[in-house]
């Protein structure tokens, strides 16, 4: 096996294959890794993506978690390393964006890197160093109300800011629209300022494109999935859909979602409108001691012929509010998570073989509860989400398909759209 050409760390695991996603469909072959591989990897390839949990854990914990994932990636000798982070930018007031990031920074021996979420094929631009999410800035896009990571600033470089020890600054749109030599020389100049972290705008995918070959000599990304599709090409890459095929699908179909978020809510809706089964979970009935996944699994087994069911703990702002008043923000997170993972793994024993979960915090939980632990990536359902292959130790022979919707991403048909995908 050759050196990886990039070495990917990504902050949760429906980040990890968004990113997958983006670089193999910019050419590249990639690996999703959960967590630091212990085994070799499952095919050759030019980049791996290893996926941790470490969005929402306390700030010294995510720094831990991703060094080891960035001396694995250097023992393989990755030539560039890319720390992979929500779209929304999603932190908690301690971090763990800026303390990952500047930790990966001192490991590397770098005194500079870019830091960007934009997404446009996703509808997240960054323009003055402000977010948007489609039409609406970051704090008015329903982010505020995110259960575990609310965010109530749209001014990245005051949001990254105060996670940072080094100064912040800014690569603004002027300078990304002129290009390569442009942005080179934003970076010496903010460089020679002390500047240890720039917001870099981008509106457009073009602008990702141009932002690409400025980029080729940093040593360490720090970005949404967007900034990938400009990376590839700088290694003498091309788009090609050999990189993105997976073995035939079987088996039986089913959604589980713990995502809050406002497309996942569309999307259960939709999903119930059609008259396809559905069964809620309630979390005060998880605190209670009811075992709810065995409840589920009895729902669900009946039904799974017919065609997808879906499971879900999925709830609007005021019902996530009220829970997590009862319960703790952390607590109800927890309990929920456990339990849909019980119920991912209880649907897969019982021969689901085509699994779409729903919510980044959501997937690390059903991904780790189903003993994945390097996930092949293949063509997209939507943008950022692909469906993936892996084998599981709760499905053995083929494994399963398996797809890891991030929370806002996804048509509103997204759940019935997924399977159609498959035939
Ligand atoms: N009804 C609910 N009440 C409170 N918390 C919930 C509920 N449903 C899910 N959760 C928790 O909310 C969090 C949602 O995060 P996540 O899975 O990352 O979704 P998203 O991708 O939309 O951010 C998880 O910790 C989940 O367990
Ligand atoms: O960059 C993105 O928006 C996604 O890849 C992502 O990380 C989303 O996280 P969740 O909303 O927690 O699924």
């Amino acid at each position: 096996m050759g050196p990886l050409l990039l070495g990917c760390i990504a902050d949760d695991f429906t980040g990890a294959t968004d990113l997958a996603n983006n670089l193999v469909r910019a050419g590249m072959r990639v690996v999703q890794a959960i967590g630091v591989p212990d085994g070799p990897l499952a095919a050759e390839v030019d980049a791996v993506v290893i996926a941790l949990k470490s969005r929402t854990v306390p700030p010294a914990e995510a720094v831990a978690q991703s060094l080891a994932a960035l001396r694995w990636l250097q023992a393989r000798g990755a030539r560039q390393i890319y720390f992979k982070y929500c779209s929304t930018f999603d932190s908690t007031a301690q971090g763990n964006i800026g303390p990952v990031a500047e930790a990966l920074m001192d490991a590397l021996g770098t005194d500079f890197t870019i830091a960007t979420p934009a997404f446009p094929d996703n509808g997240r631009t960054v323009f003055k160093g402000h977010l948007f999410v489609g039409e609406v800035l970051l704090h008015e896009s329903g982010m505020q109300h995110h259960p575990l990571t609310p965010m109530t600033d749209a001014n990245l470089v005051r949001v990254l800011q105060a996670q940072c020890r080094r100064k912040v600054g800014l690569i603004d749109h002027k300078v990304v629209a002129q290009g390569e030599a442009a942005v080179r020389a934003r970076i010496a100049a903010l460089r020679a300022e002390g500047v240890g972290l720039a917001i870099v705008d981008a509106v457009s995918n073009e602008d990702l494109l141009r932002l690409g070959p400025a980029l080729k000599d940093l040593p360490l990304l720090t970005a949404g999935s967007g900034v990938a599709i400009g990376l590839p090409a700088n290694f003498g890459l091309a788009p090609s859909s050999r990189a993105s095929a997976l073995p035939p699908a079987c088996g039986l179909q089913a959604v589980v979602s713990g995502s809050c978020s406002l497309a996942t809510n569309r999307q259960v809706q939709a999903f119930i409108a059609s008259g396809q089964p559905a069964l809620a979970v309630d979390p005060l009935r998880i605190a209670a001691g009811v075992d709810v996944a065995a409840e589920a699994l009895a729902w669900a087994e009946p039904r799974l012929a017919a065609g997808p069911v879906l499971v879900y703990s999925t709830a609007d702002a005021g019902a996530v509010k009220a829970i997590q008043g009862r319960l703790g923000v952390e607590q109800a997170g927890a309990l929920v998570e456990r339990c849909i993972a019980a119920i991912a793994r209880g649907l897969v024993e019982r021969g689901v073989r085509q699994l779409l979960v729903a919510g980044g915090e959501t997937s690390g939980a059903c991904v780790q509860a189903l003993g994945i632990a390097q996930m092949q990536i293949g063509p997209q359902i939507d943008p950022g989400v692909p469906w993936c292959h892996a084998p599981s130790d709760a499905a053995p022979g083929a494994g399963l398909h398996l797809t890891l919707k991030s929370g806002n991403f996804g048509t509103d048909d997204f759940f019935t759209k997924a399977f159609t995908m498959l035939r």
